[in-house]
């Protein structure tokens, strides 16, 4: 359905001191999300976009004397719209893009909050950072050196029953993930490689080590890499890259320094169409983006 007929068929009560707000920020153009799919009882949130600007208003005041959600409200008042999704990161070291990702998720351009933070090492940055913005940790897998990390099964267990986590990101997390976890969450695990793979990813290419790799290769271009995870290393459906030059006299580090500005980026932009349900999967099984300023446009 045409957002524009929709639109039509919505009387945006004007008498709503909600929608008093549109007028503050004038609002010129509405891009209504997945509209179709809802009907006017349905009780969900509608989350309205600005055409050209993200900027999500929400029907609500939260802690932060934020506003959340916004509402559209049918002729009976009813409410529609997309679901603000729980997200789990998965981090071994300091954590930037959980960070990057985090703030995100605060600052209203994530659609999203994260409900917990996973690791293999619980003395890390990244779960250091974690603990002083109360989210929770859980360390995984269990292992002698760290006897109370979870199970396997009891970490499906925590994430899709007790948390109702929706998605996973991995964000420099250094281990296999389980199978039990990857079947457990289809086609809802991300993870962000820093390289443009398939090239130097697989057991063996991590942190400093890929961008030695990128350099030793001659290789003029890198980036980082958004991609599905499946049960082996960094063969998952890609869903996003970006590309980053080489220079002849790079460093490791001045390499990594590069890519990594650009996956916090990249990560930010695919994790707030993954919340928004702007992910759709073409015939031959490669994920696609929906544009957010031209919904009929895929990326
Ligand atoms: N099931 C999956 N699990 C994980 C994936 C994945 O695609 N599928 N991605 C990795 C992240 N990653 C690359 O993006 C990656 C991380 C670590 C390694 C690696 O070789 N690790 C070493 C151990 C390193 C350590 O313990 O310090 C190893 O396994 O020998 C390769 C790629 C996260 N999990
Ligand atoms: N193969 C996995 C891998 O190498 N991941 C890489 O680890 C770094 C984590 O940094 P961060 O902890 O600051 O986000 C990132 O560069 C990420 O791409």
């Amino acid at each position: 359905m045409e957002a524009k007929s929709l639109l039509s068929g919505f009387q945006l009560k004007q008498t709503n001191p909600l929608f008093q707000t549109f007028k503050e920020h004038q609002y010129t153009k509405f891009q209504y999300q997945n509209c179709a799919s809802f009907k006017p009882h349905d009780s969900k949130k509608l989350f309205l976009q600005r055409v050209g600007v993200n900027f999500s208003l929400k029907c609500k005041k939260n802690v932060d004397d934020k506003l959340e959600n916004v509402v559209c409200l049918g002729n009976d008042d009813s409410v529609i719209g997309v679901r603000r999704k729980k997200l789990a990161v998965f981090v071994s070291g300091g954590g930037s893009n959980f960070k990057s990702i985090h703030q995100a998720c605060v600052e209203g351009l994530v659609h999203g909050d994260i409900a917990v933070l996973v690791t293999n090492k619980p003395d890390c940055g990244g779960a250091e950072y974690a603990r002083r913005k109360d989210i929770s940790v859980i360390s995984f897998p269990k292992t002698s050196i760290v006897p109370t990390g979870l199970s396997s099964v009891d970490l499906v267990t925590a994430l899709s029953r007790n948390l109702e986590v929706d998605f996973i990101l991995l964000a420099g997390y250094l281990k296999l993930l389980p199978v039990e976890l990857v079947r457990a969450y289809p086609k809802s695990i991300l993870n962000i490689h820093p390289s443009l793979l398939p090239a130097f990813g697989g057991k063996g290419y991590y942190g400093m080590k890929v961008h030695k790799a990128v350099i030793a290769s001659g290789a003029r271009f890198s980036g980082p890499t958004v991609h599905f995870v499946d049960e082996h290393y960094d063969t998952g459906r890609i869903l996003a890259q970006s590309v980053v030059p080489v220079l002849a006299n790079d460093s490791a580090e001045e390499l990594a320094a590069r890519v990594l500005r650009e996956e916090h980026r990249l990560y930010v932009e695919v994790t707030s169409a993954l919340c928004e349900e702007r992910i759709a999967w073409r015939e031959d099984g490669v994920p696609l983006i929906q544009s957010k300023e031209n919904p009929k446009q895929y990326y």
